[in-house]
């Protein structure tokens, strides 16, 4: 279950506080893969840090008794003066990895950074950082996963394996995708949630979610 209740989101502005969301309530689906869909500035992007909590609401809030990732291709929570691997224990600590051991190598292994895993993060390349937190993401099992841009970490040869690793996931796991790319929601997404004018509606069937999209004026 993730449901919105009496959610309101405003951003400041000269021209006084621009409203995104007012009260909405609004049960999300959770039982299959779901595309966030809407023109630009509706609030996908907005709505979806609401869901990963690294942004939160005026008023009202999100209740949920799932497992969230963050967003996997966001790179917060990433300490640039630790090493990769003192970084990968400690996500998996605050994420009550059971074996903290196992859950390193596999993160290693993954994240393809060879002996740089025991340097400081700031001094990898920016590819090298989103190979990292994709990896510390994608070895947690999560019931759901929110991914943005998920599947342009990295140089084509990760991406291919992070797409795979993402294929994998989509069979045991839920996911939130935000993305303008159609051909990657149809890839991973069953459902879809329209945001229009603050108010939020569900498609159970995606193609009927994109044509409701297509047709917004
Ligand atoms: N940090 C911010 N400060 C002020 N206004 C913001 C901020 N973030 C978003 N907004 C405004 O909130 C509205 C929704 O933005 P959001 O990024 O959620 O839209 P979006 O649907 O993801 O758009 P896009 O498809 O263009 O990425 C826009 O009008 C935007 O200008």
């Amino acid at each position: 279950m993730i449901r919105l209740e009496n959610l309101t989101k405003s951003y400041p502005s000269k021209l006084g506080p621009q409203y995104i969301f007012r009260n909405l309530n609004f049960e999300f689906p959770t039982e299959n893969s779901v595309a966030i869909l809407g023109k630009n500035g509706a609030g996908k992007s907005t709505l979806f840090r609401m869901l990963a909590k690294s942004e939160y609401p005026d008023r009202g809030r999100v209740l949920t008794n799932k497992s969230m990732s963050w967003p996997v291709a966001l790179q917060t929570g990433i300490h640039p003066q630790m090493t990769g691997r003192e970084n990968t224990r400690f996500i998996g600590r605050i994420n009550q990895v059971k074996s903290l051991t196992k859950y390193e190598k596999a993160v290693q292994e993954f994240a393809e950074i060879g002996n740089r895993f025991d340097l400081p993060v700031r001094t990898y390349s920016s590819g090298m950082r989103a190979k990292l937190v994709f990896a510390c993401c994608i070895n947690i099992d999560f019931d759901i996963y929110l991914i943005d841009e998920a599947t342009s970490v990295g140089d084509p040869a990760f991406r291919r394996k992070a797409r795979q690793a993402l294929v994998e996931k989509n069979t045991t796991a839920g996911m939130i995708m935000v993305s303008h790319e159609l051909d990657q929601i149809r890839e991973f997404c069953t459902s879809a949630v329209l945001i229009n004018n603050g108010s939020l509606k569900f498609f159970p069937d995606l193609e009927e979610g994109i044509s409701a999209y297509m047709e917004e004026k």
